[in-house]
């Protein structure tokens, strides 16, 4: 806490920021064309923070137009990638000299903690472009075990234009997880970010533009999803979508792809996410430190949070009474107070979605109660598996506790569900948390923690949780760059060429 402002402080630059609002296109800010906005409001308060350009097709069609020159004249996809990288190391310095704003304005917009977002969402969002910056003039092509007649070479070439469908649930991070590939791999990018969370994103357009990354190599184009997320999803001009999201809209964009031209697409989708504690767990205060932080963690609104606890039945009371303890070490307030570890929901209709789950059904053990955008960690007993809190992706600061008598009942209940994004096994003995960590159909598994892995690891989900590529790690760089072969013929005499 030490690095961290008192309230009073971030408040007065919460008054001093400027606000920007409009769509940012070929490196200059500009009104959507219809002229249209929409307003953006601090969950927190209620209060309207700025009117921002509502955007449509006729601004993603420019924007996809200017993307495409910027991309075939070769202004960014033909640089050197030691200039990219430095470039991109550029924008990295430019957030960090920021980060205190930034941070201030993504917590205005979003709701979520000044406390996480400037220990976690600033410094990741730092360390996931320059670990982007640093890879991409380290890849190697390779060349294929052809005869000595023949030289094959596969290389990688960025895929073109490409979409970038954002969540709110870390607006910045999300945007770098994205962008720190694409622009590494040479692509031109246009990024929708969520209507609820427009701001950060048009911030770091601006600072990119200052860090020197061309004009129409980066454009954000903000707006409702239908408005701006189907025509990007539908246009024939660009190459991929990378999408972070629900289910549903992910679906979507699968069929836009199908209907228009079989763009890439790549879907990071939602969970319901189990950590399951076996009798066996060693360090119960732990376990239970770990289990607050996966279920209460961003509220909740977090794809791999872990919104289920599987735990066998001779250590339920004892860890309950642990996690419960923890829980209520987790204040919920004001944003900007870097006391609180819960702040508001994201918007009034998130947390009337939210809140439909409170009230009715099962036991509450903790919380349960919830006031004008903020909900409080609530934990509940469940006893039937097929209950609406067990099976759908509530997306707060909810915890649903499911009791087993085996090892094997966790591992099947860890797997009834239909998504497959994360989960965590704890457990002393080696063999069940391997056996346990291969059964569970899921992209990410911990061992004794909760985690996502970090940035030099693959991020995304099996099932109903993903689609496509990764996010994160080496494996990023697959979403935004296509193999091609160059197949060269050094024979001398016709028949040995068509070898
Ligand atoms: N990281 C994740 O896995 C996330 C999961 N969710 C889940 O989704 C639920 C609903 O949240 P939403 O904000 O409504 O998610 P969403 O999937 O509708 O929104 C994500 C992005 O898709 C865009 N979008 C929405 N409708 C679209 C359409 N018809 N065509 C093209 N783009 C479209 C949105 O504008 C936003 O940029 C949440 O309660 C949560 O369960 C939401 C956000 C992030
Ligand atoms: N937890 C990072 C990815 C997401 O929630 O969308």
């Amino acid at each position: 806490m030490s690095d961290l402002l008192t309230k009073e402080e971030y408040k007065a630059i919460a008054a001093g920021l400027s606000l920007p609002s409009q769509a940012f296109i070929d490196g200059s800010f500009r009104p959507a064309k219809s002229g249209r906005t929409f307003d953006t409001i601090n969950p927190a308060t209620g209060v309207v923070l700025a009117k921002i350009a509502a955007c449509d097709k006729a601004d993603v069609d420019f924007a996809v137009e200017k993307a495409r020159d910027s991309f075939e004249d070769g202004r960014w996809s033909r640089l050197h990638p030691r200039e990219r990288k430095e470039i991109l190391i550029r924008l990295a310095k430019l957030i960090r000299q920021n980060a205190r704003e930034l941070a201030v304005l993504e917590s205005l917009d979003s709701g979520k903690t000044i406390f996480d977002c400037e220990t976690v969402d600033l410094p990741e969002t730092i360390n996931c472009l320059i670990w982007h910056a640093e890879l991409i003039d380290k890849i190697y092509d390779q060349v294929s075990p052809a005869s000595d007649n023949h030289i094959a070479m596969i290389v990688r070439e960025p895929i073109g234009v490409v979409g970038l469908v954002l969540p709110w649930n870390f607006p910045l991070l999300m945007m770098a997880w994205k962008i720190g590939p694409a622009l590494a791999a040479g692509c031109s990018v246009i990024v929708k970010p969520a209507e609820e969370t427009s701001m950060t994103a048009l911030r770091m357009a601006e600072l990119a533009m200052e860090a020197g990354i061309p004009a129409g190599v980066l454009n954000v184009v903000p707006g409702a999803g239908p408005e701006v997320g189907e025509p990007l999803g539908r246009h024939m001009d660009v190459d991929a979508v990378s999408f972070t999201g629900s289910t549903e809209t992910g679906r979507r964009f699968l069929r836009y792809a199908a209907e228009s031209n079989l763009k890439e697409v790549t879907l990071e989708m939602g969970g319901k996410n189990p950590a399951v504690v076996l009798d066996d767990a060693e360090n119960l205060d732990r376990v239970a430190a770990h289990i607050v932080n996966g279920a209460f963690w961003n509220m909740g609104e977090n794809c791999s949070a872990s919104s289920r606890l599987i735990v066998q039945k001779g250590v339920k009371d004892a860890l309950l009474k642990r996690i419960i303890a923890h829980a209520r070490e987790w204040p919920a307030g004001d944003p900007l107070d870097p006391v609180n570890r819960v702040g508001a929901l994201v918007s009034k209709a998130h947390y009337d979605k939210v809140c439909s789950y409170l009230g009715w059904g099962p036991k509450i053990l903790l919380g349960g109660k919830a006031d004008a955008g903020f909900v409080e960690p609530t934990i509940l007993d469940v006893s039937d598996r097929d209950a609406a809190h067990v099976r759908e992706e509530i997306f707060g600061p909810v915890l649903a506790v499911l009791t087993v008598d085996s090892f094997d009942d966790a591992i099947s209940l860890a797997n009834d569900t239909e998504y497959g994004l994360a989960a965590s096994i704890f457990t002393a003995n080696v063999k069940r948390a391997m056996r346990g960590a291969r059964s569970i159909r899921a992209g990410t598994v911990t061992i004794n923690a909760f985690g996502e892995g970090d940035i030099s690891t693959p991020f995304g989900g099996f099932k109903a949780s993903g689609f496509g590529g990764r996010d994160n790690g080496i494996h990023a760089h697959d979403q935004y760059t296509q193999v091609k072969t160059i197949w060269v013929d050094l024979s001398d005499d016709a028949d040995e060429a068509v070898d």
